[in-house]
């Protein structure tokens, strides 16, 4: 497995660190003797100095554009070939409805697999949309930049940021008004949590507090709908998963720092007026997904003969899941922004009460992995190595069930996808991405 990027690479500095690349003395050196010997150059020179000096005493005060972007330039996580000087211009662009009633929003993780799909549907209905994304290797960037190139296409300006880059937030916050927020942004992965654990404080509870300082600072405060997750249900035996069930048992690091978000949120909704509503996601599925959930790489692995290892709970228990096709968790998504009531706060301070919600987005239909194999066996037309192992202590649970009859009456959530449907789907595209293209996956 890949390391992460550096958090502050941003602070590395423009100059090549490698020696011997930068080589300015000899050019410097070279144009002062020029200087000298030439008094035009030089009166030049003086006027050109006395010229700045008189544009910067009659500039109007901080808070410009230009002002702006400087520090976005200088402090944010950025590459430097994404962010360009044009950076407000295309936000503004990006971010404008077709119509005075559509909205304009920030989604973050914009190049993740959800975000991808959400940012492309809000598109289409005619939001404005500006992605974020901090295209760190967790897994396969080449797919990432294949989704930013999908979402170029669609007109979806993307900026390559952290959510931990506070000024890069508010600049952008305070440049484009966004009526929404949508926070897909995140350290996914049950499993990595054991080898990575510093990656999920870091995005889910450093990064989704960062996003909400921002956000209640703004004089605009933005409505926020964000990713949570059906892990938070941890080690909860009670089926199928309601809302009102506890949620303090996690399982894993991963389900920690989500539930941590949802608490987080609770604050930042009561402290300050901002409109929360958070989504639990159940292992969503799909074209252009994620090479470290199990349908992807078992795909792969089936494909390449290579044996793959299926998970059983004691006594050969089903381990199962309520696969969710990423088509219907994005009408949930649009159904959250769509209902979301207005945050009442205004620059940090709470007017009234604002809307709090958590809703449940699974399929309502668990299936075991083993069922899973035997789908994606049928839609490859490869026999699987299959090897079943006893399910690892490090964080799954055996099975996740979801209860959607508060997203059902409160978002009109409707999950019509079973799981050989969108596995069909999936199948088509991974052979069209990974076939036709000769990439490899992760
Ligand atoms: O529902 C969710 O909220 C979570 O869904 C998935 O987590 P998970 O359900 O564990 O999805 P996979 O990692 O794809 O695993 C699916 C099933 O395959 C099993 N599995 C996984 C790996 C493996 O080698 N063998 C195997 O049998 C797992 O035990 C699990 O039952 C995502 O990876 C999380 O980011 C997400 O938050």
């Amino acid at each position: 497995m890949t390391q992460l990027k550096p958090i502050f690479s941003h602070l590395d500095p423009i100059i090549p660190s490698s020696p011997g690349k930068f080589k300015p003395d000899k050019f410097s050196v070279y144009s002062f003797h020029r200087l000298r010997f030439h008094p035009r150059l030089a009166l030049w020179s003086i006027l050109s100095v006395i010229f700045i000096l008189l544009f910067f005493c009659f500039s109007p005060p901080d808070g410009t554009a230009s002002a702006k972007r400087r520090s976005l330039r200088t402090t944010s996580y950025t590459s430097r070939e994404r962010l360009d000087g044009n950076w407000e211009v295309k936000a503004r662009k990006s971010s404008r409805p077709r119509s005075k009633t559509g909205f304009s929003v920030l989604v973050t993780g914009a190049a993740g697999f959800i975000g991808t799909h959400v940012s492309i549907a809000l598109k289409r209905r005619g939001d404005g949309i500006v992605g974020l994304d901090n295209f760190n290797n967790y897994y396969d960037t080449g797919l990432k930049n294949a989704r930013k190139a999908l979402l170029d296409r669609a007109g979806v300006y993307v900026f390559e940021a952290d959510i931990n880059d506070a000024v890069l937030l508010r600049n952008l916050i305070e440049t484009v008004h966004f009526t929404h927020v949508m926070h897909l942004a995140a350290q996914a992965g049950v499993r990595y949590a054991m080898q990575n654990p510093n990656s999920y404080i870091h995005s889910n509870v450093n990064g989704f507090v960062s996003l909400l300082e921002a956000c209640k600072n703004a004089t605009l405060q933005p409505r926020i709908v964000w990713a949570s997750s059906s892990s938070v249900y941890g080690l909860n035996s009670k089926v199928p998963f309601s809302e009102k069930d506890r949620t303090d048992q996690p399982a894993s690091l991963y389900a920690a720092t989500k539930k941590a978000g949802e608490e987080i949120a609770h604050t930042y909704n009561h402290i300050y007026g901002l409109s929360i509503t958070g989504l639990r996601f159940f292992t969503v599925y799909g074209p252009w997904g994620r090479p470290d959930m199990a349908y992807f790489f078992f795909t792969k692995d089936i494909l390449k003969g290579k044996e793959i290892k299926i998970f059983e709970g004691a006594d050969h228990a089903t381990v199962a899941r309520d696969f969710t096709y990423v088509d219907d968790v994005v009408k949930g998504c649009l159904a959250a922004l769509d209902t979301a009531k207005k945050s009442t706060g205004n620059g940090g301070k709470k007017k009234g009460a604002a809307q709090f919600r958590i809703y449940n987005l699974g399929n309502t239909s668990p299936v075991p992995v083993v069922k899973l194999v035997d789908i994606l066996e049928k839609l490859l037309k490869v026999k699987a190595k299959k090897k079943m192992l006893p399910i690892p202590r490090n964080g799954d649970v055996l099975y996740t069930h979801a209860n959607i009859s508060l997203a059902r009456e409160e978002l009109g959530y409707k999950p019509t996808t079973d799981l050989e449907t969108g596995l069909k789907k999936f199948v088509k595209w991974y052979l069209r991405y990974y076939g036709s293209k000769k990439k490899s996956a992760w």
